[in-house]
């Protein structure tokens, strides 16, 4: 296949007022062979009904092109220039979790649904996770899962007999124990999950519960129990985060040696692996060993997956880098002390970071939190790992149907920094007004992305080269100037046929003006690029060529009233390196 960098050219200037131009021959720059494996996608496995399929540009699937029918009502109603770039991922929780809740926030622009494996039982996961497929299914929603494990840090158990919180008061004893209680907790008692807690406590230390929403001093230690006086009072809820300091410092004792991945974490991995999430987020990550073991435990896993599944010798693998079609992706949650140490090889190792405010700021002096996030906002961007920003985002909205104006500043603060994604927690998972706390990211994030776009007042970031052989160099440098050429030239939008997602994925680093229409032909790589700033992923399936690709695009977008005729765009795929500008015929 012929291995060139098509460049089609127009002749004039092409920013006249309607950006019309007569294209020219295609001036064709030749580079050295490079092996594309052009083949292997012969055969893909297709998610909806467990059938392997052949999907060619011929005999898709469907012919014709899926997207959300949200992004669809969106496009025609604002015009595509105009739609979301950053991504909203939503905790699923007993205010969420019924069918008509999950429609309601996918309705809402949830990208991303989350399961927290800190709560609830393996049943009710099952259920959110077979509803959000319905839902996909059904309606036409690429609405991706993640799965959010729990991580073997200190943290308070459940209270029993169905008590959802308890509130400490200023100066009331409480007793927190490592016993195994048999039913109802006794009054003023907290179970705790880690058995060497009352022997690594010591009389005098602080603790905190939820990083210091509640406060105690620790005053006696009698065998299991640990007797606390509370200094600052506050709700303690269910499974929720314990610290202790001693001298004004965390204290990191045997804890501290507790593995990332618990025995139980392990568990709900294999459940996500069976399950097919589409993300699975490592709590209290400290290292990049961690994150390279679980990866390679998905690959070997999800090769079993696909052995059983495929009794012929189909090649499914597809070359990107060492991304396969059932790749489950990894997402490191920043939200301890050392995973901020370690933090580039961290993020290097994994497929995407979550900055965990809430930890975080149980871990750091909370002063120190809004520079650490401009920081792993800024590693994942040069990296090119997709980062979502979390917790507390518009905590006042669990109770109140607005938010306060400092939330409203901290999202925009986010949204400024160009984070891929919002994350809602209790928000969404178990305050009164799920739909209403969704609404309020997707408006602030239009609003603010508009804002920015039109004042042009981003500084340009230095991107540094990510790409570790060359034929990635070219897909890199093909992306870094086809976003160049997208905000010099005003296109419209930017059109990337991409089969593994990672072409899009190095459109959507480079920030561009115009949203980054992403072509591809599988159900989960569509749903894996839902997380990615900037990008709105179809499925469809093509072929090699690009003109038949193009040409097919247009008539089914036009068809369903998504481009103009005159639209200017801009086109790169990922089988022939190529960059290719035009107007919508
Ligand atoms: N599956 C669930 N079942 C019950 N409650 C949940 C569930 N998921 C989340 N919640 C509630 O929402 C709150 C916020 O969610 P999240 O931030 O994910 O958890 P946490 O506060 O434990 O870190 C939790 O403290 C819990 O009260
Ligand atoms: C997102 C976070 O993790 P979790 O809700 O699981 O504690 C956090 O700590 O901010
Ligand atoms: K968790
Ligand atoms: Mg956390």
């Amino acid at each position: 296949m012929a291995q060139a960098l098509h460049f089609t050219i127009p002749t004039s200037t092409p920013l006249n007022r309607n950006r019309k131009f007569q294209p020219s021959k295609p001036s064709i720059i030749s580079l050295p062979r490079i092996p594309m494996l052009k083949k292997q996608i012969s055969a893909v496995y297709s998610e909806t009904d467990s059938t392997p399929r052949v999907l060619t540009a011929e005999n898709g699937t469907t012919g014709g092109i899926e997207v959300d029918t949200v992004t669809e009502v969106e496009m025609k109603e604002n015009g595509f220039r105009s739609t979301r770039r950053t991504k909203l991922v939503c905790t699923i929780g007993p205010m969420s979790c019924g069918f008509e809740q999950l429609e309601a926030l996918a309705v809402g622009g949830m990208n991303v649904a989350r399961i927290n494996m800190c709560h609830g039982t393996r049943e009710w996961h099952r259920g959110v996770i077979d509803k959000v497929r319905r839902l996909n299914e059904e309606k036409g929603y690429a609405v991706a899962i993640m799965m959010d494990t729990e991580g073997s840090e200190i943290h308070m158990g459940d209270f029993g007999a169905g008590a959802t919180s308890a509130k400490a008061e200023d100066g009331e004893i409480w007793t927190f124990s490592v016993r195994a209680f048999e039913s109802a907790l006794p009054e003023y008692t907290i179970s705790v999950n880690y058995d060497g807690f009352a022997e690594d406590v010591k009389v005098g230390d602080e603790l905190l519960v939820d990083g210091g929403m509640v406060r105690f001093d620790v005053i006696e230690k009698i065998g299991p129990d640990v007797k606390c006086r509370c200094t600052d009072p506050g709700l303690l809820l269910p499974r929720a985060n314990l610290t202790f300091w001693r001298d004004g410092s965390l204290v990191r004792e045997r804890n501290a040696m507790l593995p990332t991945i618990s025995s139980k974490d392990w568990l709900d991995i294999d459940f996500g692996i069976a399950e097919g999430v589409d993300f699975i987020a490592i709590s209290f990550v400290k290292s990049a060993e961690v994150i390279n073991h679980l990866k390679s435990y998905i690959a070997a896993r999800s090769r079993d997956r696909q052995a059983l599944l495929f009794s012929f010798s189909f090649v499914i693998s597809v070359y990107a880098g060492n991304i396969f079609l059932f790749d489950i992706a990894v997402i490191a949650k920043i939200e301890s002390v050392d995973s901020l140490k370690n933090l580039e090889e961290i993020i290097l190792a994994s497929d995407g970071a979550m900055v965990a405010r809430g930890d975080l700021g149980a871990q750091i002096p909370l002063e120190q939190v809004p520079s650490a996030q401009q920081r792993i906002v800024e590693v994942c961007r040069k990296l090119n790992k997709p980062v979502i920003v979390a917790s507390q985002l518009l905590e006042s909205m669990i109770e109140y149907p607005t938010p306060t104006r400092a939330e409203v500043a901290d999202v925009s603060e986010a949204v400024r920094q160009r984070a891929d994604a919002l994350m809602l927690s209790g928000e969404s998972a178990m305050g009164q007004f799920p739909e209403k706390a969704l609404t309020v990211l997707r408006s602030v994030s239009l609003r603010i992305e508009r804002w920015w776009r039109e004042e042009k007042r981003h500084e340009a970031m230095e991107l540094p080269d990510i790409s570790s052989s060359f034929s990635d160099s070219i897909s890199e440098e093909i992306c870094n100037s086809a976003a160049k050429m997208a905000n010099n030239l005003e296109v419209d939008a930017i059109f990337v046929y991409t089969k593994t997602g990672h072409m899009a994925s190095l459109l959507s680093r480079c920030r561009p003006d115009c949203p980054i229409f992403a072509f591809t032909a599988t159900t989960s790589v569509r749903r894996r690029l839902n997380l990615q700033w900037g990008l709105i992923p179809f499925r469809l399936s093509f072929s090699d060529d690009m003109e038949s690709n193009l040409n097919k695009t247009f008539s089914l977008l036009k068809a369903r009233g998504m481009i103009q005729s005159g639209d200017l765009v801009i086109a790169v795929s990922d089988m022939l390196q190529s960059i290719q500008v035009m107007n919508v015929p």
